[in-house]
């Protein structure tokens, strides 16, 4: 990929792994409650989980991390957009539909090319040089521009002495396309898969990244290799036999890349199994799971900083500065613990395969207990915003119970005045400042708990009995209050119904106060 880095360094989050070791960021403020063992002590008395228990799947989970690090570099290869090293200056043309069934009706040229030269500027050593809209008829047609406007539009890039690529600002042109377009304009010709995708190897991190990122660039490869032996053709006027083999150049080309494939489905295959290990033991720790997703740059990383507490997020102003989906631990009013997931922000136009090969990631959401979706209300596009985020979702398959219950965030409020939200139910935020965010977890509280069908409640216990210990194996304890006077205790606990049902019917004289 030679010389082009991000300007970001390196990722600071928490990969989905890590689960297993959160740790409480704070002892909630609560009077009582259970002994503090250690470092883990007060999340032991929420989850359930001992500490040994807990290394065990660490361990487990980490078993042959190290070793399969180098099969994944080998098999993310060099990047097949053949950069070479240092700058990239850059001119973005931006085909504008301006009547006609292909016109977007939520979204203007000017907008949609300013998304294009922020998606250049998140590289570093990537300038924009010059901004061109053009009009067209059919973007999606083979040639994108009629004759007239080609030739004006080749007459403006080549006047533009410095530039060293072009980016078409849509979703995916051909080989063809490509290649006649950098033959006329004698410079290297990007659409929006191949940007993105050159930023998503930039910003990858885990092996999950990298090998969705390998899958995803295995379409290039593959268009890589029919122009290049399109061209072999040329020059030796037709296709060359492999001695003894009998496969042609092309053939044996297109078997590797099958093997190749493969070898990145099965790995990346590998890693969602792990991944399931990890859901059904969190599942046994009773933690609630909540999804927090939206379009890129809408504060998700900014939000789920400011929920737990975690010093280590870093939210960057940029394009996909998530890649991996990590898990954070929080606690809601009632101290109850709840790990968020902050996840990759989506695209309008985001092209399918790129999706498809992030799905496996994405799948986890569907196991959620809830979806926050964040939208930046300051983005003069944000209603396109959200019905990109609720149409991918939707191809998703994410459960219809988690897209009615999805909670709608209207973040960056601080940088409008007296902000009021016209959807009914979106509550408004500052993530940045905090503002906002106590009725926010109040919200999401009232969601889990009808979403996991728990109760929170306060129950009188006779500390002679065994109704204590009961409650710490079957609910998770949040406070305890002693009562010396008369050797009893209030304790607040969360309590599924079932487990509710199972006390009643064993301590039928313990008093129960409901909130
Ligand atoms: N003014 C203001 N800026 C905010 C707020 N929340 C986030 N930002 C800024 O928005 C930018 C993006 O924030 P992130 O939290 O990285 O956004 P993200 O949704 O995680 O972005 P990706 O991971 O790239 O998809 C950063 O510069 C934040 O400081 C807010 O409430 N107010
Ligand atoms: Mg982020």
């Amino acid at each position: 990929l030679g010389g082009a880095r991000c300007r970001a360094g390196p990722l600071c989050t928490r990969p989905l792994s890590a689960v297993v070791r959160l740790r409480a960021p704070q002892r909630p403020p609560g009077r009582g409650g259970p002994p503090r063992a250690g470092g883990g002590g007060w999340r032991k008395g929420v989850a359930g989980a001992s500490e040994e228990e807990e290394e065990e799947v660490v361990d487990e989970l980490d078993e042959d991390e190290d070793e399969d690090e180098e099969g994944v570099e080998e098999l993310l290869g060099p990047s097949p957009l053949a950069l070479g090293p240092g700058v990239q200056r850059v001119a973005v043309v931006h085909p504008a539909v301006k009547w006609g069934p292909k016109k977007s009706p939520l979204t203007s040229a000017e907008l949609q090319i300013a998304e294009a030269v922020a998606l250049v500027d998140t590289l570093q050593n990537w300038t924009v040089l010059e901004k061109i809209i053009i009009p067209t008829k059919n973007p999606d047609k083979k040639f994108i521009f009629g004759k007239g406007n080609f030739q004006i539009l080749t007459e403006k890039i080549k006047k533009l002495p410095h530039v060293t690529a072009v980016f078409l600002n849509v979703e995916r042109i051909s080989s063809l396309t490509k290649k006649e377009l950098e033959d006329a304009w004698g410079v290297k010709v990007f659409d929006r898969y191949t940007v993105v995708l050159h930023i998503f190897r930039c910003n990858a991190r885990t092996k999950e990244a990298k090998l969705q990122i390998a899958l995803a660039e295995i379409p290039l490869l593959r268009s890589n290799l029919k122009n290049e032996v399109s061209q072999l053709d040329q020059q030796r006027g037709g296709s060359r036999y492999i001695m003894g083999s009998g496969e042609t150049f092309m053939e044996t080309q297109n078997r590797i890349l099958k093997e190749k494939e493969l070898k990145i489905r099965n790995a990346l295959e590998k890693l969602r199994r792990k991944r399931s290990l990890l859901r059904t033991q969190r599942r046994k720790r009773e933690f609630p799971i909540i999804s927090v997703m939206g379009y890129t740059n809408c504060g998700k990383t900014t939000l789920i900083k400011a929920l737990t507490g975690e010093a280590g997020l870093q939210p960057r102003d940029q394009l996909f500065a998530t890649l991996d989906i990590t898990a954070h631990a929080g606690y809601l009013p009632s101290h109850m613990a709840v790990i968020y997931i902050d996840t990759i922000g989506f695209l309008t136009d985001l092209p399918h395969n790129l999706v498809e090969s992030f799905s496996a990631t994405l799948e986890e959401v569907a196991y959620s207990d809830l979806i926050v979706h964040v939208r930046d209300i300051t983005h003069p596009e944000t209603i396109l915003q959200k019905a990109t985020v609720l149409s991918v979702l939707k191809n998703l398959n994410i459960p219809s119970h988690l897209l009615d219950s999805m909670v709608e965030v209207h973040n960056k409020v601080d940088l409008i005045e007296r902000y009021k939200p016209t959807e009914e139910n979106a509550l408004a935020i500052s993530a940045l400042h905090g503002h906002g965010l106590e009725e926010l977890k109040e919200e999401i509280e009232k969601k889990i708990l009808t979403a996991t069908g728990k109760k929170i409640l306060t129950v009188s216990v006779n500390l002679e009995g065994p109704q204590l210990s009961w409650l710490y194996k079957e609910a998770a304890v949040q406070e305890v209050e002693v009562m010396p006077e008369d050797g009893t205790a209030k304790v607040k606990v969360i309590i599924s119904s079932s487990a509710f049902g199972k006390y009643k019917n064993l301590f039928p004289n313990s008093k129960i106060f409901m909130p």
